[in-house]
């Protein structure tokens, strides 16, 4: 593709199942590459789709001296500010994924409050090999994240930022800043970014075909029909 057309590869893909992409990913001959690991899920069924922007975090080696609570104050606006850094989240664009590598770590990199910034910037949904926590909250404000871990603790002492816009592992998938990611209740997909458009043909052939098959069977059962077969 010489051309990346986000706005057209936003179009088809979010008409597209997960499994639709699943289908149009083997049609390319990509049968190993693409899908999540399982154990990586939602807080609360959604979908979405969008453009991986990458981050990652990991596991600090950072011995923690023995400090009064309100040294350890200081200490916690230190770690934000200087080892788990946020500089990435200012580059968040309309129509990206937040693809965080946090190295598989049970630590709530991921909250409430970050979460919900994210989604105010533009972020479709965040997928993450690592934690989340404040969960009651993130699935209140209807902040789609996919995690490994509902998790409990900050990230001092814990891990700190290594990198942004690198290709990073998610749940045993190498992710590109810009590939394609599809999520939804089967869990979540990723798409080299060159190859979106040929994909999206043959699962959007996948897509037409089931839906008329489904429509028959609807049919046949008096079913009402809905968006998902017409
Ligand atoms: O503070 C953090 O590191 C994560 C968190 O709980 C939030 O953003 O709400
Ligand atoms: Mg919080």
């Amino acid at each position: 593709m010489t051309t990346i057309n986000k706005k057209e590869i936003m179009d088809i893909y979010k008409q597209l199942r997960v499994a639709d992409v699943r289908d149009g990913m083997d049609w390319m001959m990509m049968h190993n590459y693409g899908s999540v690991s399982p154990d990586i899920v939602p807080l609360f069924r959604t979908r979405f789709c969008g453009f991986a922007r990458t981050v990652r975090y990991v596991p600090t080696n950072r011995p923690i001296p023995k400090m009064t609570p309100d040294e350890y104050t200081e200490f916690v606006g230190h770690w934000y500010n200087s080892i788990a850094t946020y500089g990435w989240q200012n580059d968040i664009e309309e129509d990206d994924v937040i693809m965080m590598d946090a190295s598989n770590t049970n630590v709530g990199i991921i909250g409430s409050h970050n979460s919900l910034d994210w989604k105010s910037r533009g972020a479709r949904g965040i997928v993450t090999n690592g934690g989340c926590r404040d969960t009651d909250e993130v699935i209140l404000t209807e902040v789609p994240v996919y995690s490994r871990y509902r998790s409990q603790t900050m990230v001092q002492g814990r891990i700190e930022f290594q990198a942004a816009n690198i290709p990073v592992d998610i749940g045993g998938v190498l992710v590109r800043p810009g590939d394609v990611v599809v999520a939804d209740y089967d869990g979540v997909i990723v798409v080299p970014i060159e190859k979106a458009m040929d994909v999206a043909k043959y699962a959007m052939k996948e897509l037409q075909q089931d839906k008329i098959n489904r429509r028959e069977v609807y049919e046949k059962m008096g079913m009402e029909l809905d968006d998902t077969v017409q």
